[in-house]
């Protein structure tokens, strides 16, 4: 690749928004910290508290991947549905959601299983609903068949639609909940950029392990300059337990890597990213604050948790999340993206530097956004979101 525009090309066929200033000999300055790990998955997984369940969550999370792969290949106008909020929902989301709720289930039969999902059946169970359901029903089977194990029954539509509302949980401070956003990004689904499949569990209000399959990621660094990469991979998965650490591997599960948030220490070295979708995210804000932080680099701008993924692997340094007024998070949209990054050395807050907390049912009530980055960079970043946000209130 020897010019800007065949690289923004590579990145772009791999649904990475890269900002307008972006060259390939400047690049996007990024540390990479990253401790190879010798030792096969199932020696990682057993030595690690909630073994099991992360064993069960891969595996799930794994499947809806596939499941999903299949359909954004082929993704018919009429697989995409509206939902009362006006948001879009495919086949995929359901189909994804319904598989994850199945398997959980199915794999850890000895304990109470309560699942907070993004997705419910309502409008499947309407007679305009009734082929869409068939096409998730023939999905959720067909990815079940491709595992190669006889092990699974065909499901019914009847049972795809109680796998679905088994989501229908509040979550809250006490027991397991799973957390899932069957499809985080659908918005970059359907466009065929990146999306994730974000699979958290809480325990007792805290999130204590996290998988995120991001079939569109590259396995190489995207904030790192590309024409040295010699692997075109795409599609990887992150997954963390509480004091274990981050681990990544590619989707088809071939290797297997600790990863690290970058070591950067001065801002003008650091990149940041956030939303595609200017709707989701104001870009304004978090061009004041690159600004004031000194950043270089222009935003990376990519849709869903992915952005969480690519940060713990130390791509970026900073992620910028700042909701346009009246938008109440979902703690499906950040569980397992914090986990990964909080084990792999970064912090997520809200801009006030407050952690999350998750213990409150399916919302999380943040202070004007959410900030990630690694310990030595926050102090600045706080800094800089402060004033960001107090000139952004004097100009009201
Ligand atoms: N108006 C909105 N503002 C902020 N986030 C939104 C909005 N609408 C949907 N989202 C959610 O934001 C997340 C994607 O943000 P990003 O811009 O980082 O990709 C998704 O969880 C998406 O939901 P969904 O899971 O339905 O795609
Ligand atoms: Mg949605
Ligand atoms: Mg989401
Ligand atoms: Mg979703």
């Amino acid at each position: 690749m020897g010019t800007a525009t065949t690289t923004r090309q590579w990145l772009r066929g791999r649904g990475i928004g890269v900002g307008s200033e972006w060259r390939l000999n400047k690049g996007i300055s990024v540390s990479r910290r990253r401790c190879w790990c010798s030792s096969p998955l199932t020696l990682v997984v057993s030595s690690m508290p909630y073994h099991k369940e992360l064993a069960a969550a891969n595996k799930a999370a794994t499947l809806a991947a596939r499941l999903c792969q299949k359909v954004q290949k082929a993704l018919l106008q009429s697989d995409v549905h509206s939902k009362s909020d006006k948001s879009p929902v495919t086949v995929a989301d359901y189909g994804s959601q319904a598989l994850v709720s199945y398997i959980l289930e199915r794999e850890l039969p000895s304990e109470p299983f309560s699942l907070v999902a993004e997705e419910d059946s309502g409008d499947l169970r309407k007679e305009s609903g009734q082929d869409t359901l068939k096409r998730i029903t023939e999905l959720v089977n067909d990815t079940l068949a491709s595992e190669g194990s006889n092990s699974f029954s065909t499901l019914t539509t009847d049972e795809v639609l109680r796998a679905i509302d088994n989501g229908k949980s509040e979550g809250g401070s006490v027991g397991r909940h799973w957390v899932l956003d069957p499809i985080d990004g659908t918005k970059g689904f359907v466009r065929g950029d990146q999306y994730a499949i974000a699979l958290g569990l809480l325990h007792e209000g805290k999130v204590v392990l996290g998988v995120l399959a991001c079939p569109n990621l590259p396995l190489a660094s995207i904030g790192h300059n590309q024409q040295h990469s010699s692997s075109n991979e795409v599609g990887c998965l992150f997954f963390a337990t509480v004091g274990d650490g981050a681990y990544m591997q590619a989707l088809n599960g071939s290797t297997q890597t600790r990863v690290h948030v970058t070591a950067i220490d001065n801002p003008e070295e650091a990149s940041f990213f956030e939303s595609f979708e200017a709707a989701h995210s104001s870009h304004d804000l978090s061009s004041s604050i690159a600004e004031k932080l000194g950043v270089k680099a222009p935003p990376v701008r990519i849709d869903s948790q992915a952005k969480y993924g690519a940060l713990s692997r130390g791509d970026g340094a900073i992620y910028l999340r700042f909701p346009h007024k009246g938008y109440r998070e979902k703690i499906w949209d950040h569980a397992a993206g914090s986990i990964v990054v909080s084990e792999a050395g970064g912090i997520v807050s809200d801009a006030a530097g407050n952690p999350l907390d998750f213990s409150k049912g399916k919302f999380l009530d943040v202070a004007s956004g959410i900030i990630v980055t690694n310990q030595k960079l926050m102090p600045s970043l706080l800094k800089a979101v402060k004033e960001a946000l107090n000139e952004k209130a004097s100009s009201l």
